[in-house]
């Protein structure tokens, strides 16, 4: 329904800074100031002038700054820039441009044949007092034209609100993909808050552009132009400017008593639609301004991407002197000239304190973030130069906390896989990675619908394994939990480990990342991590005699479980 000014509630004082010009000119003093501090005195009246003028803010309930969309307040655009938006969002609704024609033409319509409604009207109840044809006629007319302006509002309504569906959809489409696409140092900077707050209250902010404002504008534009046209029709009614004149007009004879009330009726139509615009303008304004926030992250390219292709990957994996800071806090050195070579198939564990960098490391090489200094280089190829799609679909990410969709194991498993695969192939994957027999224990097994609260942090890991193997990776990168496994979990990953060092058909690159050393003996390599620096490298034997920070953290984990 039309938002109309008497359904606000009038505004409370807000309390408004005296603007930066008046308290400049107060500092400046002097008689110079003086001039200054009048003129901005005189500019700040001449605002506060417009505020009440026809679409001025005073009866609005919000104050202006506090409100608006989260993450950034309200924001109004200025010519340029709402020409630009609104030509932007002509394209997003371009493909279906009928239901905006088609609301037009209901609006052409419905404003037609209201703006008869007032002159037919008068004329209705003057003619009612002589009785007779002319009354039925003028009253037969009215029902019509109420009919034709009710169908073609309702049109109207319908049209421009089905655009404005259609605008929000493609805009959080595009909106969600240009998201998705971004840097993982984006995310770092924006606030989740911040991100739905453009996708959910921005997009919608801005759909009021079609739905509501211009719907409107138009409307009342059209109206007023109407009524103007139809106002010269009602004869000497067009040089009355006031009810008391009139009434002395009709006393004199020079006005009837019908001319007088069509004058007044459109002379109300005149001043309601105006207030209309002017309130729907500033409304549009800030549609507009919520748009350009979306636009600009639309608009927000990821890194540019290279697309190198090897003929096959054999999993060779090299860090050359990378240093790296994350983008968030440039100045604090995270990894600091790390060499580090993998051959291809070789499982090797990384171990340090909390905090060394192992994740970092990890990080980079799935290239979630790029090197600050010297390069990874993978099968001999710089990393950045490959292309980045090719080369995460051949590698195997575990995450420390899996996540799991709530569906079933199977279609859990198969989750990512870019191929079909077979259920035979799905229950593979799942003994590989220990996972079968607590399946077949659930009550519909690989059928029975799971989700992240329904499996114990073991369980999903495992899960998360067959899912890694089922694509068959050349890399394969296991984040192992932090959180406490049971001790059965614990052995089963355990297993997993020792099958791709031993086992010929498992093998292929393994990085763990681990928290608990007694998982990673059979690795074939244990490189263990202090502040961004490799200190230690070796099997776990020629580490516990070095008897540096490897067999401490293994003695200080055995007491633990002493
Ligand atoms: N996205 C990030 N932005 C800024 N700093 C980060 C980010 N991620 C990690 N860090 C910092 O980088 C350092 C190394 O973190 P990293 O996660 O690599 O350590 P870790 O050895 O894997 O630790 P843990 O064993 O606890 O997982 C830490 O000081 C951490 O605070």
């Amino acid at each position: 329904a039309p938002k109309t000014p008497s359904l606000r509630v009038p505004r409370r004082p807000t309390r408004r800074l005296r603007p930066a010009s008046i308290r400049a000119a107060a500092a400046i003093g002097g008689e110079f100031g003086g001039l200054a501090q009048r003129r901005a005195i005189a500019g700040e009246f001449i605002e506060r002038l417009r505020n009440v003028l026809p679409g001025g803010s005073w009866w609005r309930l919000e104050d202006g700054e506090e409100a608006g969309g989260g993450g950034g307040g309200r924001t109004e655009a200025t010519g340029a820039t709402a020409a630009s938006a609104l030509s932007r969002m002509w394209a997003l609704v371009a493909a279906d441009r009928w239901v905006v024609f088609v609301g037009f033409a209901s609006l052409v319509g419905a404003a037609l044949a209201e703006i008869a409604i007032p002159h037919l009207l008068a004329a209705s109840i003057f003619s009612a007092q002589n009785g007779g044809a002319v009354f039925y006629r003028n009253a037969k007319l009215l029902v019509v034209l109420c009919l034709i302006s009710g169908v073609f509002s309702g049109l109207r309504s319908c049209c421009f609100g089905v655009a404005n569906m259609i605008l929000v959809k493609r805009m959080r489409e595009m909106l969600f993909d240009s998201i998705l696409s971004q840097d993982i140092a984006f995310f770092d900077e924006e606030t989740v808050g911040d991100l739905t707050s453009r996708l959910g209250s921005d997009c919608q902010q801005v759909s009021r552009v079609i739905g509501n404002d211009l719907n409107l504008i138009s409307r009342n534009l059209l109206q007023k132009r109407a009524a103007k046209f139809a106002q010269e029709f009602t004869a000497s009614a067009n040089n009355v400017i006031a009810v008391l004149i009139g009434g002395i007009s009709i006393m004199a004879g020079k006005l009837t008593a019908e001319q007088l009330t069509k004058f007044i009726l459109y002379a109300e139509w005149l001043i309601l639609s105006t207030w209309w615009i002017g309130d729907n303008w500033s409304s549009l304004m800030q549609s507009v301004g919520a748009s350009e926030k979306v636009f600009r992250l639309m608009d927000l390219l990821p890194s540019r991407q290279l697309s190198l292709r090897l003929q096959k990957l054999e999993g060779r994996i090299q860090y050359a002197d990378v240093s790296f800071s994350y983008p968030s806090r440039p100045t604090v050195p995270i990894l600091d000239r790390l060499n580090l070579a993998l051959h291809p198939n070789e499982v090797v564990a990384i171990v340090g304190l909390s905090g060394s960098g192992k994740s970092t490391v990890v990080n980079l090489l799935l290239r979630l973030y790029e090197p600050t200094n010297g390069q990874i280089l993978v099968d001999d190829a710089p990393l950045s130069e490959l292309d980045i799609r090719w080369f995460r679909e051949r590698i195997g990410f575990v995450g420390q906390e899996p996540r799991l969709f709530r569906m079933d194991i199977s279609s859990n498993i198969r989750y990512g896989c870019p191929r079909e695969v077979s259920h035979e192939e799905v229950e593979w994957a799942a003994k590989q990675a220990y996972a079968h027999d607590f399946i077949m224990s659930l009550p519909d097994g690989y059928n029975t619908i799971v989700d992240d609260a329904l499996l114990s942090g073991g369980q999903k890991q495992r899960v998360a394994i067959a899912r890694a193997l089922l694509r068959d990776p050349t890399i394969l990168v296991l984040d192992e939990a932090t959180s406490a496994l049971d001790a059965e979990s614990e052995h089963y990953v355990k297993n997993v480990i020792t099958k791709f060092s031993t086992d010929p058909k498992a093998r292929r690159t393994v990085i763990i990342i681990a928290h608990r050393l007694s998982t990673i003996q059979a690795a074939d390599r244990i490189i263990v991590m202090e502040n961004g620096n490799i200190v230690e490298d070796g099997k776990h034997g020629e580490l516990i005699k070095q008897d540096g920070l490897y067999s401490r953290l293994a003695r200080r984990q055995n007491d633990a479980l002493d």
